[in-house]
Parts: C-alpha cells; structure tokens; sequence
C-alpha cells in the first residue's frame, strides 16, 4: 500500500478530455482515506473517489462503465484514477419501459436525489443562503423601520424631526443598499450552482444512456433518450435554478414576515394565521397531481419527439413517398395530447393560483380590519399598523411566489422521476471489466461453440439453435446463406453486443463473456454493409478509428485513406478532408462511404476484422476499389466476412453457409461447389444465372 500526496485534484484536473477511458481491471483493495492500491496491473494507481465531489460521476462508476477522463491522470508510467469503494445496491435492474407510475411512493427518495445531485454545490449553496438570510432581513426589516418613520413623522416636535428623519432615513439607505447586494450575490450564486447541477445531471444521464446494452436500445425509442436529454432535464433544471432561489425566498420572507407580526401583534398574526391550514391542504392536493401530469406531459411530449425525430432524419424516404401532409397529421395528434395535457394542468393551477393570490388578499383585509379595530381601542399606533400592513403584503407576495416555486419544484418532481428511471438503470452487461489478454497470448482464433440465440426482443423466434463455427486466428471465413439466417447476428454476437442463450463464442478459447468487452472491441474492426458515418469531417471520421484520436497525425490518416482506395476521391473535394460529410454520411456514395470506413479500420488496426460486404450493386469501378481496400485491410487478421461477391467467396480460406438456424455446411469454395446437392451449390447456380440474366438484359 503506497501513501501518495503528489496527486492532488489541481492536478488530475489536468487530464486529458479526449474521450472514455480504460477501466482497471482487478482493484484490489480500495480505500476512503489519501491511499492507493496497485491493482494487480502495475501500471494503474487506484485513487479513492472523494465522497460528494463528483457525484455524477459516481453513478457511472458504481456499475464498473465509463470512465470520465476528467477524473483519469496518466503520469508517466501510471495512470492514476478516482475509483468509488461503494458497493451500492441501490441500482435498481428494472428497464426504463417496465418501471409504472409510482409518483406517490417515491417522493422521498426523489427529494433526496434531487439534493443528492445539489450535494456538490453545497458550499456555493450555503453562502447564497447567507445572502439571502441577509436580504430577506433587510427586505423583512423594512416594513418594521418605515413604521418608525410614520411614528416619527406623527409624533416628533418640530425641532428635532427633521434631524430624525434625516438620520434614519441615511440608515436605511445604507441597510437597502446592503440587502441590494446580498441579493445579487444569492441570485449570482444560486444560478451557477444550479445550472452547474443540471450539467452534471446531463453529463450523467448521457453516461448512463451510453452505457447500456445493444438491446436496451432495441426497446427504448431514440426521441424519448433524446427527450429526456433535453426536456426532463431542463425541467429538473428550472426547478433546481431559478425556482429554488425565489422559493427559498419566498419561505425565508413569508416567515420573517409572519414572525414581525407575531412580534409586533401576537392577537392579530394568530387571526391571519388562520388562512394557513386550508392553503397546506390544498397545496398537498395540487402538488399530486401537478407531479402526476408532469410525468404524462413528458411522456407525451417523448411520443411527438420521437416522431418528429425519425421523420425528420428520414426526409428523404417521407419526400419520395409524398407523405409529408400524412406525417403533419400524425405530429399534430401527438401534439393535441400534449395540449390537452396542458389545458387540464391550466385548469387546475388557475384555481391553485386564483385560491392562493385571494389567501394574499384575505390577509392584507384581515390585518386592515382587526388592526382598525385594535386601534380605535387605542391598542395600536398607526406606525404598527402600517408596518402590519406591509407585512401581511410581503407574506402574501411570499405565499404567490413560494406556490409558483411549489408547483415548479412538483413539475421537476415528476420529470426527475423519469431521469432516475434511466440513471439507476443497471446495464446488463459490464462494459469495461473483465479478462484482458496478454499481447502474446492474444491470436485472434474465433468460435461459435453451439450456440442458441433468440434476440431479447423476439424471445420465441430462434436465430440459431446449436450452431458451430470455427476461424483459424489469421484466416478469412467467408459466410453465405439465405437473407435473414443470421449472418449479421454472427458479428453482433463476436462484438458482444448480445450473449448467447447456451453455448458460447471464444476467442483464442476464452469466452468472451469473461473478456473485458471495451478490450474485445478495441481489437475488433468492422465495416458494415451501410457504414455509418458521424456528421464531422471525412478526416474527423477516419480519426475515429484510432484509439486515442488525438494522438492520430495528417499522415496517418492520409496512409489509411490511401490504402482504402479514398485518397484520390478525397482530394477532388473542394474542402478535401475536412469536407463534412453531413447526418449518417449521406453527402457521400455508398462506395465512397465504404472506403472511408475502410480507412476507419485500417486505423484501429485490429487483430479481428468482421466484414458485412455491400449487398447495393457499385459500379464496376467503384467494386474494384472498394474490392482491393478490403483485400489490404484483410491481409495478416482473423476475419469473417458476410460474402455476396464471388470473388470474395473465392480469396477465403473457408465457407460456412447458414441456413436453418445453423451452419449446414463448411469447406473451400471448391470443395462446396462439388457437393451436387449442396446449399451453396444452388445458392451459386442462383447467383450465376441471376448474373447472366442481368448482362443479357444490359446487351439487349
Ligand atoms: N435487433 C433485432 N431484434 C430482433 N430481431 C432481429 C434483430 N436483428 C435482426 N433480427 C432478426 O434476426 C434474423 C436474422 O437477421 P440477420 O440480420 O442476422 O440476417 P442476415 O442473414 O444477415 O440477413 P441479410 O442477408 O438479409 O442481411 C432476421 O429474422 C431478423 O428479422
């Protein structure tokens, strides 16, 4: 166990931003106090994570996932991390799509997360508490010395009124100007500490959404991650912001306020306390169903989100349809419901409002009516009863501003309760713990020992049933079959996105579910049939690739796209490689598109490559190209290639042809072809006489 007080946070604040980072693996011993431990590997320092600092950060770490960069320092040799020593079971394991509405029963905890996530802003927290305990006391104070003034303007003689007046009204310039400035220091720090949590609640969440499993995403819509991204944030946000500064005033005033009264007139603050308990009441009411229809209106609103999102990253299919007027119609609907949902929520908070601004006026009439009475009974001076008076205003200002705070504070209630849903959500499976081979023993030998697999979304559809295959580490495997039996599940099971029902898929004899998966991945390269691209620069998109795209020079992203035939095509754009590409690539060809992320790849420079060939025809030129790119990126690796071209079937190693769940037949091209009655045979007679249909049709 080392002691170490170099490190200090100044420091690892240094760190670079560049991106997730590797997890250490085996922590061996952890502790809260300045002390480290190796942990197993020599070269990772495990700091602990101080308690509170870096709550965010936390509910990322706890299920072993990203690791932020900001909280990772390399020196030299070491690289030094804040890791959490908790063992929280409050991870909950229920998918955001099965949790019900359980607003009632959850209030606590939610105010607790709520003031969880404002932990780290405590002490900025604190002194815009100071500050507004110091202008609440000059505002509340107000009242009590006007009516001093009024006193003196009513009963000073005439030689020394004017020096009276004159020296208190200087000291209550001088008091004004002080709670002036205490309020714009509360305002000031409330603001940064509020919109410093709603960072950390979307820096958070966005870590959490990216940790979950592949098939997460098969069941939760892309516009409600997106909606609760943008919009439940920033109403949890408005609630944390400005709402909880004017609140914390709107109580500190409505109780300084009614405390001067209780001094100034015990008998008169008890009359206007009356209107107090039937207020409560009605609050509890209203803020029950503001956080219930909070919760709805958010969903609603995910519903027309997602709508509008999909429509709109897929203008070009709703252009070529003509169905722009139909998708307006179904965007309305979801957008009526949301309005109905509104309307009911300004039906109710009118009469919330229109109750609590009467409660106002009712106590500013009680206090002018029983302090009228107390004095004709000569029971109270005119200066008490003015002050009276502009208390019972600030309480009532107070009790209209802490209901507007109230109702903002259910509001954020309701739409938190969704952002916890999807934070505690524990992935299924571990993103960045596990087994890591050493360079030596790691060859790149894959297989698929019978393997069942059924997509979590299609339980009782079987893919595969018992299904074997085996690459030698260094050869090409290609995979043929009929269209969806399953050669596309073969590489989403290799990249871990899914684990198999029974059986299991080795790499050099190890099963990969006790591999560290980020390390899996980062020695795997894919292309798929459809390359994605990002909407950044072509130069952005290869630099991709590489595992640190920081560190990649001009020069080694020209080399990749030189060898993956994109240099030439690359160059002849005006902006050449910071030409952007725009949303998913769609500025570029498809045979284009392949050859960047070919070059993509080649950057990663995998062990394993796992290949979707394009099924879409190229161009004979554009074939070749992206044909001589894959034969380069292929040389020396493991690779299993979804095959459609002859020639491709004809340079592998091996074939396995897919049909039935499982791999009915494997061996060289030559050998497959001799089997008369083979799968592959017919499939190739297929493909041979679609071929010449297709040149007798070109030559007529
Ligand atoms: N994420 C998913 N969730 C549920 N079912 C899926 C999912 N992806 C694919 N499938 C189903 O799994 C089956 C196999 O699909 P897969 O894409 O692996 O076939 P394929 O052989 O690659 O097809 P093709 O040659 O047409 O690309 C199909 O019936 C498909 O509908």
């Amino acid at each position: 166990m080392l002691r170490i007080t170099r490190f200090t946070v100044g420091k690892l604040r240094q760190c670079r931003s560049d991106g997730f980072y590797h997890l250490p693996n085996r922590i061996s011993r952890i502790s809260w106090k300045r002390q480290v431990c190796i942990n197993g590997s020599p070269e990772v320092l495990v700091l602990p994570l101080y308690k509170g600092r870096t709550m965010s950060q936390l509910s990322c770490l706890r299920s072993g996932g990203l690791f932020l960069p900001r909280f990772v320092w390399k020196h030299s040799r070491h690289t030094v991390a804040f890791y959490s020593t908790s063992t929280d079971s409050k991870q909950t394991p229920t998918p955001v799509d099965q949790q019900d509405n359980k607003n009632s029963l959850r209030v606590p905890s939610d105010v607790k997360k709520l003031l969880d996530l404002a932990y780290p802003q405590r002490w900025r927290l604190s002194a815009a508490v100071g500050f507004l305990v110091i202008s609440s006391a000059v505002t509340m104070s107000a009242p009590f010395f006007l009516g001093r003034v009024i006193d003196t303007i009513y009963t000073s003689s005439t030689e020394d009124f004017t020096s009276s007046l004159t020296s208190l009204c200087i000291m209550l310039t001088g008091v004004f100007l002080c709670g002036g400035a205490a309020n714009a220091a509360r305002v000031y720090l409330m603001q940064i500490s509020g919109q410093q949590i709603v960072r950390n609640l979307r820096e958070s969440l966005f870590s959490s959404i990216l940790r979950q499993e592949v098939g997460f995403f098969d069941k939760t819509r892309t516009g409600e991650l997106i909606n609760r991204l943008s919009a439940d944030t920033a109403v949890v946000g408005r609630c944390l912001t400005d709402n909880l500064s004017d609140g914390l005033r709107s109580l500190a005033q409505a109780g300084a306020g009614v405390g001067m009264m209780l001094y100034v007139s015990p008998s008169l603050a008890a009359f206007v306390l009356m209107v107090v308990p039937p207020i409560a009441f009605l609050a509890i009411i209203f803020g029950r169903f503001l956080r219930s229809i909070s919760r709805r209106t958010q969903d609603a609103l995910a519903a027309a989100t997602q709508l509008a999102e999909e429509r709109i990253s897929n203008m070009r299919t709703v252009r070529a349809f003509g169905k722009e007027l139909m998708e307006l119609q179904k965007y309305a609907g979801k957008i009526d419901h949301v309005f109905d949902l509104a309307k009911k929520e300004a039906v109710v908070s009118a009469g919330f409002y229109g109750v609590t601004g009467l409660s106002g006026n009712f106590i500013i009439l009680s206090v002018l009516y029983k302090g009228g009475l107390l004095m004709a009974s000569e029971a109270m001076t005119v200066g008490q009863l003015s002050s009276l008076l502009m208390y019972a205003f600030w309480v009532g200002i107070s009790i209209a501003g802490f209901s507007s705070f109230y109702s903002e504070l259910m509001k954020g209630l309701g739409a938190g309760t969704r952002l916890w849903e999807l934070m505690d959500r524990k992935p299924e499976f571990p993103l960045n713990e596990g087994l890591v081979l050493r360079p030596e023993q790691f060859k790149g030998e894959l297989e698929f020992r019978n393997v069942s697999f059924a997509y979590p979304t299609r339980k009782d559809s079987s893919i595969f049933q018992n299904l074997s295959l085996s690459v030698p580490a260094g050869s090409i495997m290609a995979v043929v079959g009929p269209s969806g039996s399953g050669k596309s599940t073969l590489v989403s099971l290799l990249l871990r996105l899914y684990d198999p029902d029974s059986g299991m898929v080795t790499v050099d004899g190890h099963d990969i579910r006790d591999l560290n998966p980020y390390w899996l991945r980062s020695h795997i390269g894919t292309v798929s049939q459809e390359p994605v691209l990002f909407s950044c620069s072509i130069a952005e998109n290869i630099a991709y690739g590489a595992t640190d795209p920081s560190q990649v020079t001009t020069q080694d992203i020209y080399r990749a796209a030189q060898i993956a035939n994109a240099h030439d095509f690359i160059q002849d754009f005006p902006k050449s490689y910071d030409t952007v590409v725009g949303e998913k690539g769609v500025l570029l060809s498809g045979g284009q598109k392949q050859r960047v992320a070919i070059a993509r790849a080649l950057l990663k420079n995998p062990k394993i490559l796992l290949l979707d060939e394009a099924t879409s025809a190229l161009d004979a030129e554009n074939e070749f190209l992206v044909q001589e790119a894959l034969e380069r990126l292929m040389h020396g690796r493991s690779v299993l290639i979804i095959a459609h071209r002859l020639s491709t079937i004809q340079s592998a190693d091996a074939v396995a042809v897919l049909d039935r769940h499982r791999v009915v037949e494997t061996g060289s091209h030559a050998q497959l072809l001799a089997n008369d009655q083979g799968l592959f045979r017919k499939l190739m007679e297929k493909q041979a006489f679609l071929q010449t249909e297709q040149k007798q049709a070109l030559f007529k």
